[in-house]
């Protein structure tokens, strides 16, 4: 299996229940809900996307032959020192959808390198076994194959959601996201009326971006 990656850094997760966690980021190339191309946007699954995932030409990006490479790079990313206790090295696989590349010898390899493995996914792709934290993100009218996981993470506000039903799903945790773009004021007012009224659900915010980092 060639893998293709959009970039591969190191940065701090910014969002949800693992916020402020030190992580390498693997940011795979390409989507199921969306080409990529602001031409199509209009016309995809997924309309609202902040992310730039077309081809391999980002910091670190590429073709992996084998698994044993891209991991071998995730695993050069990882600057920490290694000093007992100094904490456990953590990927996040992203994308575009990384559930249409990850796989078990990529698993496998990045276990061996003494990683713990998240991913952040739209919930349309099965999930391999063996990953360690899944950060569903569900996208209104597309189909969600993952109904259980580690972190429902909802961008809100999403026409089409039935935030109730959603609530009720096999996660541990459960955050609203405002959704960034032009609206995001509005988006942010809304997340905080929706938690004020309904508790089960916590904010999320996109901190890399209020920070500066990738
Ligand atoms: C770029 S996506 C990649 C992973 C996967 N395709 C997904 O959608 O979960 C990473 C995270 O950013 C969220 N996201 C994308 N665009 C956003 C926006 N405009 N505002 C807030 N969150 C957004 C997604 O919902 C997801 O939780
Ligand atoms: N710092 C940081 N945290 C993130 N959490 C989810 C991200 C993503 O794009 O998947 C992301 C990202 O792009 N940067
Ligand atoms: S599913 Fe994720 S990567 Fe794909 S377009 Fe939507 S937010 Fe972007
Ligand atoms: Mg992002």
């Amino acid at each position: 299996m060639t893998y293709s990656v959009k970039e591969l850094f190191y940065t701090l997760q910014g969002e949800g229940a693992h916020s402020g966690r030190a992580a390498v980021f693997c940011r795979f190339t390409g989507c199921n809900l969306w080409s990529g191309r602001e031409d199509d946007r209009a016309t995809a699954q997924c309309r609202f996307c902040d992310t730039d995932f077309i081809g391999t030409d980002g910091e670190g990006g590429g073709k992996f032959t084998t698994a044993e490479d891209l991991a071998t790079a995730i695993a050069a990313c990882w600057t920490a020192t290694a000093t007992p206790g100094s904490g456990t090295p953590y990927v996040i696989c992203t994308g575009g959808e990384p559930l249409l590349q990850v796989d078990s010898p990529l698993i496998d390899a990045l276990h061996r390198r003494g990683f713990e493995i998240g991913v952040e996914t739209n919930g349309t792709q099965p999930a391999p076994a063996g990953l360690d934290w899944i950060c569903v993100s569900p996208k209104a009218g597309t189909p969600l194959v993952l109904t259980s996981g580690h972190e429902l993470k909802v961008v809100w506000p999403q026409a089409g959601h039935d935030l109730d039903a959603l609530g009720h799903l096999d996660f541990k945790h459960f955050f609203l996201q405002p959704m960034d773009g032009p609206d995001r004021d509005s988006a942010l007012a809304t997340c905080i009326a929706t938690c004020h009224r309904t508790p089960r659900w916590r904010l999320s915010l996109q901190t890399h971006k209020m920070i500066g980092i990738p």
